[in-house]
């Protein structure tokens, strides 16, 4: 497998002087071509700063990204970026067939085949048909489908997803979990992808990076040795499930995540605020309070040392 991210050093401050805030520190990881990797941790402590620094969209103030061995200077043209707001991500006065053409159209691709090509990744997302339909005429799990169909279309070298399904009900988002993983297998995408959510990190990812409270600095590095065919129940109800989101969940409630220097009493109430899906039977990386849930009802948290292993 090649290295297609490279992420060295990477720090970013918002503001300058007394207003100064480090929302990510001297951040170090790669992620290998054709991985899934997921992003914890606790609310406010910089997991959209660090993707919003990958894509081009604010520089770092401090260490470097690179993309296939290209340095990231501006939003690179094979990377593509999921948003958890669909609603205001796709365009309202585009049919949905015009809305994922969009970067199509932005490279020049000729109209022939960006019509074709949207079809067969409309196709893939399970929307064939709708091309014609507006996304305001979808529901939210379909409009977040668009929202993927759009960001696959240009075959992106690198996928980014903030909070993709943080917005959609709870068997919405087992489906769209199941069409990440699919499409990533079936296309052999890269993706990077940023949850609250334990049991979604460790049931959609090949490797879950722990990030600790703001400035974030990664506390562990976790090898997500599930079968690769996964399911919403059995995968869930397996031993190998159960302790790798002990695993997380433990991580998260180390003193390694929960210490902070510079996080300010705002990231705290927000932390503490956060209280988990509308399914309730979610662990939430932002909330204690899921994880206490999570140790009353199964009680089983072993080491999980013979699935997870943690590379830093
Ligand atoms: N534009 C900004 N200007 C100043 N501070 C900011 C800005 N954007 C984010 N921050 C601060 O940087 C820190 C990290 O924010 P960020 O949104 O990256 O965290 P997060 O982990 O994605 O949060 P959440 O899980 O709640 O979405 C927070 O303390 C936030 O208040």
């Amino acid at each position: 497998m090649s290295t297609m991210l490279e992420v060295s050093g990477l720090t970013h401050q918002y503001g300058q002087g007394e207003r100064a805030h480090v929302a990510v520190r001297d951040l170090t990881f790669t992620i290998e071509s054709g991985q899934l990797a997921c992003i914890v941790g606790p609310s406010g402590c910089g997991k959209s700063t660090l993707l919003r620094c990958i894509s081009g969209l604010i520089p770092a103030t401090g260490g470097s990204v690179r993309l296939h061995g290209d340095e990231v200077s501006g939003v690179p043209d094979d990377l593509a970026v999921v948003f958890q707001d669909y609603s205001r991500s796709l365009f309202p006065w585009l049919t949905v067939a015009k809305n994922v053409e969009f970067p199509l159209r932005w490279q020049k691709v000729p109209k022939a085949d960006r019509k074709r090509r949207a079809e067969e990744v409309l196709e893939s997302v399970g929307l064939s048909g709708v091309g014609k339909k507006y996304p305001w005429q979808l529901s939210g799990g379909m409009q977040q489908r668009v929202s993927i169909a759009r960001a696959l279309v240009s075959r992106p070298a690198l996928l980014l997803m903030d909070e993709p399904f943080a917005s959609v009900d709870a068997q919405t988002r087992g489906e769209l979990e199941d069409l990440t993983r699919r499409v990533q297998r079936e296309l052999g995408s890269t993706i990077l992808l940023v949850t609250h959510d334990i049991d979604e990190s460790v049931y959609l990812a090949d490797r879950v990076l722990v990030l600790s409270k703001s400035p974030a600095a990664i506390v562990a590095d976790l090898d997500i040795a599930l079968p690769a065919d996964r399911d919403q129940i059995t995968t869930r109800e397996s031993e190998q499930f159960v302790s790798l989101r002990s695993e997380v969940a433990r991580l998260l409630q180390s003193p390694q995540v929960q210490r902070t220097g510079e996080a300010d009493t705002t990231d705290a109430a927000h932390a503490a605020g956060e209280s988990g899906d509308a399914a309730g039977a979610r662990t939430d990386a932002g909330s204690g309070a899921g994880s206490d849930r999570f140790t009353e009802t199964h009680g089983t948290a072993e080491s999980s040392d013979e699935t997870a292993t943690a590379r830093s």
